[in-house]
């Protein structure tokens, strides 16, 4: 027996060596005599581990190999032929529990990032258009999809097909309360059909007015007309802080100041609701006894969390008063997504939403909607500033689309189309919402078509992660994929048009349209009045400054995207 377990020990060597243990079920087990179920590498692969040097990382390999044998594995987790014996990796934890999540990613443990970290190589070096993760301590296993056509055959016919969003991973958005995002079959289509229309062509046009006038203030605060040349560390403060303001007012319906948080120092509804956002994770894992220990930092997020709760309320109480009588054709004149969600309350949640619901919708707006926009808004100036080519030719397009010295209105938009290019194209490379998990409720039947043309019958409980990077850098779909191209967008870019970085079927992001317009009016004001451009270091070409700091990407808080980076911008004409 033991000796059948040594004789593969050379199969764990190579899934040491090639950082990516990896499996493949097309391969004959000779220890399960000829077993096809068997998760170990081909034959080919292991010839390639037959060199002294691998004896030195035996110790770890022979841990790693007992941990990981597809013998073990069925007894500590046995969901696993919930992955249908698809080949992939053996870890010893899923990136979506805490552990695997904490662990940077390593060759045993993939980490929130792997997605990004092993993105040339991932699927088998572009091989395959699923792969499994099979845990062998904590988390389900799951089948990961790095193939749009795969995507779209579940996506698109996921009520159909009866998918449904995993229960453990919107915990983080159930802290307000049910909403859009969390929740699943008839309560998701009472939700969508409720909140569908609140995304209107009057709430866009508000956020551009709101943008722009946002934009106007942050020049003026930020001091940069006393100078030509400004560098600005950590860029990404400023999209952050636009994004921030442009939901409470747009969102809320509540008129933050841009600089609210500097002057007053007391807690405000823009600190208390900054400080919820920032510790929505470290509220979901702090036990309620914690708070009590004597701890400043504790008290204080303690102290936010309720501000904001009780806020809330008395908010729906104001606005429902407000709109007391107000009728239907006037409601639709209001550009905020409260208001609409305040005037479907209906305690019975038949046809409306519970006062519960209209706030845990408000605070999913503000957490999907916040870091995602401000990470995409960031890495489109950066590219911009990089690509000094694409950055005249958008501001050659805003010259000839905006009337000399006015804002943008929502009309105006639709000929941004370079820029609009550019903010997908940056979207494309750091898609902010890394994962989009769903588990199925009945068997169902899914077409691969690499490395061989097949259909793979995924069985009742399965869980199937779209893998936004892995889909969104596929060559064969996007050559070239770690280009910075815009073009690639032109023509595609349209409002029916497929932006599968905004998900694809019928739970496409409710927002699209909403951050668009934001960032065209962001965008188009800022490169109309300043030259954006790069920091290199001594020596330094552009090439490499691409490669140093738009490779360094993480997930950061709820949205996936580049480390903060500086830029300098300098006034292009009298602003
Ligand atoms: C660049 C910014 C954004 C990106 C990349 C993005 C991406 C996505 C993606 C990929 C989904 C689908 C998730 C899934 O199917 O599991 C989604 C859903 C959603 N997004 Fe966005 N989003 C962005 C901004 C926003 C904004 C600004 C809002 C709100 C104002 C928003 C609200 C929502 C909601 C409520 C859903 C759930 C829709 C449903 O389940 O029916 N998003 N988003």
């Amino acid at each position: 027996m033991l000796y059948k377990y040594l004789g593969n020990l050379p199969t764990a060597i190579v899934h040491l060596q090639l950082n990516f243990p990896m499996g493949w079920h097309d391969h004959h087990c000779s220890f399960h005599h000829g077993n096809p179920r068997c998760f170990r590498s081909p034959n080919t692969l292991l010839r390639v581990s037959n060199t002294p040097c691998v004896y030195l990382d035996t110790g770890i390999a022979f841990i790693r190999y007992f941990l990981g044998c597809s013998c073990l594995s069925p007894l500590v987790n046995p969901s696993w032929k919930h992955v249908q014996y698809v080949p992939g990796m053996r870890v010893l934890f899923s990136p979506l529990t805490i552990f695997g999540a904490m662990i940077p990613t390593r060759s045993w443990n993939p980490g929130l990032n792997w997605s990004w970290i092993w993105r040339k190589t991932a699927y088998m070096n572009r091989t395959h258009d699923i792969i499994s993760m099979v845990p062998i301590l904590f988390g389900k296993p799951s089948i990961y999809v790095g193939s749009l056509d795969v995507a779209r055959q579940l996506l698109v016919n996921e009520n159909k097909l009866r998918l449904e969003k995993p229960a453990d991973l919107r915990k983080s958005l159930l802290l307000w309360g049910e909403s859009l995002s969390t929740t699943n079959g008839e309560d998701w289509r009472r939700h969508r059909r409720i909140l569908g229309p609140a995304f209107s062509n009057e709430t866009y046009v508000t956020v551009v007015k709101e943008t722009a006038s946002i934009y106007r203030e942050m020049v003026a605060a930020e001091g940069w007309m006393d100078n030509t040349e400004v560098v600005v560390e950590e860029f990404h403060r400023i999209p952050s802080h636009v994004a921030f303001v442009a939901l409470a007012r747009c969102g809320f319906n509540v008129r933050l100041p841009w600089a609210e948080e500097r002057e007053n120092e007391d807690l405000s509804f823009g600190k208390a609701l900054k400080t919820v956002i920032r510790t929505n994770l470290a509220r979901l894992a702090i036990p309620i006894w914690a708070y009590k220990l004597p701890l400043e930092g504790l008290h204080k997020m303690d102290q936010a969390w309720k501000y904001i709760g009780v806020y809330m309320h008395d908010l729906v109480a104001r606005r429902r008063e407000e709109l007391r009588g107000e009728v239907p054709e006037n409601l639709h004149q209001r550009g905020d997504l409260f208001s609409r969600l305040v005037a479907a309350l209906d305690e019975n949640a038949k046809i409306g939403l519970k006062e519960q619901e209209v706030i845990g919708n408000t605070f999913t707006f503000m957490f999907v909607g916040h870091e995602t926009s401000a990470r995409v808004l960031t890495e489109a100036l950066g590219f911009l500033a990089i690509h000094q080519d694409e950055q005249d030719k958008a501001v050659n397009e805003i010259s000839s689309a905006l009337p000399a010295g006015q804002d943008p209105t929502f009309n105006d938009l639709s000929k941004l189309v370079h820029l609009l290019a550019c903010f997908h194209e940056a979207l494309r490379i750091y898609p902010p919402s890394l994962m989009m998990g769903r588990d199925t409720t009945s068997e169902i039947p899914i077409k691969v078509t690499h490395p061989s043309p097949q259909t793979i019958l995924l069985p009742k409980g399965s869980r199937v992660v779209m893998d936004m990077i892995a889909l969104h850098h596929d060559p064969r779909v996007f050559p070239d994929p770690e280009k910075f191209k815009p073009s690639r967008w032109y023509g595609k870019n349209g409002v029916g048009d497929e932006v599968s970085m905004f998900g694809l079927g019928p739970r496409v992001c409710i927002g699209r349209k909403f951050v668009e317009s934001e960032a065209l009016t962001f965008l188009s004001m800022f490169l109309r009045d300043w030259k954006v451009d790069i920091i290199l270091s001594p020596g330094e070409t552009r090439a490499q400054y691409e490669d140093r700091v738009m490779g360094r990407a993480r997930l950061i808080g709820h949205a996936f995207g580049v480390e903060p980076f500086p830029l300098k911008v300098s006034r292009r004409v009298s602003v």
